[in-house]
């Protein structure tokens, strides 16, 4: 929806200069270095850390591709030259131009932010059956309802014995799980046993069939010698009546599921999820089948919903927007959701419409562009004191960018989680620095280094389907081996302490 051509240079105050003007030497022209067209020129991939510094780079892995060239053109002070009626608001504590804010703090800022909309409206707490559980955060410690295991079990299918062999077998049936308690097992006897039936009282050991040979007499030997207590669970092993297995604020995972269930639970109390609600904004975007006609498909439709959900939210709505102002600000101001997300019109195209229609409904600017590539037009505002919107750039990696970087932290907060500890590897190979920005680089994790990804351009979901993480790069870049923050990614993160 951007409807214009990245600006050539100079760049304005948010000028790299130098670097831009190196990159502009290396690569090729400007119009044609936009990702769609030089994806088309096939590209090849010598060693990545000579390539690092190459503009030309096909797939995304060079800093000169558009997320590193350093021409963040004040979308602020693009839309008020044109179509935008009222002149930019800026965020607290900036004055006049533009300024993008740094990414540590744009992650705080947002994080705040989901503590004191919390504070304002404090989720309700919901009581759900397990099966409805699954995504929720936990409102109370999980306490364990019984001893677990409740009863002495058998660990193994064989035989229980009293007292030293050989043993008389007892020619009851055998005793099998799921069965009431039985009486006492003699001394000199044994009995069938099944892996997680109740041990009968007064058995002393269970002795694997395996491990065990019975004459025609109805006596039983062991193979081995017999270790008093052997292959018996003994009550209470993995946790007493009322001792804490999870803290309130533990996700509900399938795991956590099965452990409630085990513990005696029907039902969970939870915290209700923070709403969300995807706007997707761009008339250019097909929601099925091939491009055509200058049409592409909406990648981040179906990317976002389940991301949210697996950070903890609940999706209300994922909804197409036309570019359109009224309608967009109709949108915002509609939805019912805590945070409402948008996907593209962060930038100052002829359609981008998201600056002004915020200005025009009072929202408060927190974060206004970040210092970050890519996704360094995406923004953080504040509709009401419990509502938030969170402007994701179109551009999809992009728009990953501002998931992780401002949606994140402000979810973790409304839903009460834990920060996930940070997490630190070395990067395989060198990976240079923006002048001015972090790079947010997708990485795979392999025999503890972070290889970085190729097809990395802002407009490419390849490499990031194939990721573990993002890594932070610093400003400085990184060299080969140089430990390097990794942004985890839902489904591949480490994960978070208990009380085990
Ligand atoms: N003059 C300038 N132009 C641009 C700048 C800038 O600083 N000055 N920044 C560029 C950067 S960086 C980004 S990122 C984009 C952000 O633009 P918008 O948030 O306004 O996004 P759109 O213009 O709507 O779309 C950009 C791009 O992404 C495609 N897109 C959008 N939505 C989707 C979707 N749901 N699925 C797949 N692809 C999507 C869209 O078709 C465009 O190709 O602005 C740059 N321009
Ligand atoms: O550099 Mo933009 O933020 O393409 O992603």
């Amino acid at each position: 929806m951007t409807g214009q051509d990245p600006a050539p240079g100079p760049y304005g105050p948010d000028s790299t200069d130098g670097f831009d003007e190196a990159l502009a030497l290396l690569g090729p022209p400007p119009h044609a270095r936009s990702g769609g067209a030089r994806a088309g020129t096939g590209g090849h991939s010598g060693p990545a850390g000579h390539q690092a510094h190459r503009s030309e780079d096909p797939v995304g892995a060079a800093p000169g591709d558009e997320d590193d060239r350093a021409r963040y053109t004040p979308t602020r002070a693009g839309a008020a030259a044109g179509d935008h009626p009222a002149p930019p608001a800026t965020p607290a504590g900036r004055s006049g131009e533009h300024r993008a804010t740094a990414w540590e703090a744009a992650r705080a800022t947002a994080e705040r932010a989901g503590h004191r909309a919390r504070a304002a409206r404090p989720p309700r707490t919901l009581r759900l059956p397990l099966t409805e559980a699954l995504g929720h955060t936990l409102a109370e410690p999980l306490t364990a309802l019984t001893d677990l295991p409740p009863f002495d079990t058998s660990a193994m299918d064989g035989w229980a014995v009293a007292g030293p062999g050989p043993w008389t077998i007892h020619e009851d049936t055998a005793v099998l799980a799921g069965h009431a308690a039985r009486e006492a097992l003699p001394d000199g006897e044994a009995v069938r046993i099944a892996t997680g039936a109740r041990v009968p009282p007064d058995a002393t050991a269970v002795i694997r069939g395996e491990h065990a040979r019975a004459d025609a007499a109805g006596r039983l030997y062991a193979r081995r010698p017999v270790v008093h207590g052997q292959d018996i669970r003994p009550r209470g092993q993995e946790c007493r009546t009322g001792d804490r297995l999870l803290p309130a604020t533990a996700e509900v995972t399938p795991a956590v599921l099965g452990l409630a269930a085990a513990a005696g639970y029907d039902e969970l109390t939870v915290a209700a999820r923070p709403r969300v609600a995807v706007l997707v904004l761009g008339d250019e975007l097909l929601t099925e089948g091939l491009p055509h006609d200058g049409l592409v498909r909406d990648a981040l439709g179906p990317m976002l919903a389940p991301w949210l959900r697996a950070l903890g939210a609940e999706v209300t709505a994922v909804r197409r927007v036309t570019d359109d102002a009224d309608a967009l600000r109709a949108a915002i101001t509609g939805a019912e959701a805590e945070l409402v997300l948008t996907t593209g019109g962060t930038a100052a195209g002829p359609v981008d419409h998201l600056h002004s229609v915020l200005d025009r409904a009072g929202a408060e600017p927190l974060v206004d562009g970040v210092k970050a590539r890519p996704g360094h037009p995406m923004l953080l505002a504040r509709l009401a004191p419990d509502r938030h919107l969170v402007g994701l750039p179109g551009n999809p990696l992009a728009a990953v960018s501002g998931l992780l970087t401002l949606a994140a932290p402000l979810l973790r907060a409304l839903t009460g989680r834990p920060a996930p500890e940070p997490y630190w590897l070395p990067v395989r190979e060198e990976l240079p620095g923006h002048p001015y920005d972090v790079r947010l680089v997708p990485v795979v994790r392999r025999s503890g280094w972070a290889e970085p990804l190729r097809f990395r351009g802002p407009a490419m979901l390849r490499g990031v389907a194939a990721a573990d993480g993002l890594a932070v790069v610093p400003i400085d870049g990184a060299r080969a081996g140089e430990p390097l923050e990794i942004l985890a990614l839902p489904w591949s993160g480490p994960t978070e302490g208990c009380f085990t």
